[in-house]
């Protein structure tokens, strides 16, 4: 992985303590975003807040959840739709996948835990805590980088950011067994407004605006950001959501995270990036109603899932 001239996926460089609203390299930052994201629906985020002990802790906490038995981690956490335990699929039988609900809130962490190690584990806990609100502060730069670029005021972000729940999930894909093919997951988009990803192991592919796969580099301080359904619909399909998509190459369980957010309140195409070129795609979304509609026949049978909900 090189710098962003030479990476075919831009690569954004969060790691500038500098980096700050008003300055020059925030202006260009927030022009590379939207770029990127127009262009791929995603980009690479260098981004060093996460330190090693927290990364450590939080990949080794995420090894002890898999670890327990199928019938302790797949308890139900959360009345939320999709944020649950997944497993066990027959046409992806390598992927697990857990989610932990509002991870910046050290309260329902606590829950999640006591769920899961009904005697306690503050290790896991904090871990959880501690790297969701890492993801969380990067998360809202990205998305008050996302507003700027489109000249919207401060006031409609702070109504997004106090909109959204977060969820932090964990992946875990176990190696193939002789015979057994070595897909991950299927390619792919996330019905999240953002998510943003990190892998332990590589394996992680995203789909470029020619068509190309491009693999992902497996570092700390390396995340994965994409535009989710949600994003397509707020940005009146300037955006388009991510394709991704992971293969196991390794001879080692491959493990991932990913902090994704849902709007928990009406959101509608942005008034602002309706024009002639770009007519009115949207109605009003209700995510996760939206959620709900995705496993449904009628989804299932759709060419495109989000227009089949929202579209105009
Ligand atoms: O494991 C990963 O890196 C990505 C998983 C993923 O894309 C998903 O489950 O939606
Ligand atoms: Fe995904």
């Amino acid at each position: 992985m090189g710098s962003q001239a030479q990476s075919k996926l831009p690569v954004i460089d969060f790691t500038n303590e500098n980096l700050k609203p008003g300055t020059e390299s925030w202006v260009s930052a927030c022009q590379a975003v939207r770029n990127a994201l127009e262009d791929h629906g995603g980009f690479l985020a260098l981004y060093d807040k996460v330190g090693s002990d927290i990364y450590n802790s939080i990949y080794s906490s995420m090894e002890k959840l898999f670890d327990l038995p199928l019938h302790i981690k797949s308890r139900k956490t959360t009345e939320k739709p999709i944020f649950s335990y997944t497993g066990q699929l027959s046409r992806i039988p390598l992927f697990e996948s857990v989610a932990i609900f509002n991870p910046l809130s050290l309260e329902d962490c606590q829950k999640y835990t006591q769920i899961m190690w009904p005697e306690g584990n503050d290790y896991f806990c904090e871990s959880v805590n501690s790297y969701g609100k890492h993801l969380v502060e990067l998360d809202h730069v990205v998305k008050r980088m996302i507003f700027e670029s489109y000249g919207l005021e401060k006031k409609k972000l702070e109504s997004l950011l106090e909109s959204v729940d977060y969820v932090l999930r964990g992946y875990k894909y176990r190696t193939p067994k002789e015979g057994e093919s070595n897909l991950g997951v299927a390619p792919h988009s996330d019905t999240a407004f953002l998510t943003i990803l990190n892998q332990k192991v590589e394996g992680l592919g995203v789909k470029l605006k020619d068509g190309e796969w491009f693999e992902v580099d497996a570092s700390p301080s390396l995340y994965l950001v994409m535009g989710g359904d949600a994003l397509a619909v707020w940005s009146n399909d300037r955006i388009h959501a991510c394709e991704h998509r992971v293969f196991i190459n390794s001879k080692i369980d491959r493990y991932s995270t990913g902090l994704l957010s849902y709007a928990y309140k009406i959101l509608e195409p942005q008034q602002e990036l309706v024009d002639e070129e770009h007519p009115l795609s949207y109605k009003p979304f209700d995510h996760y109603g939206y959620l709900r509609f995705f496993l449904t026949e009628e989804a299932l049978k759709s060419n495109s899932r989000i227009k089949a909900y929202c579209g105009i």
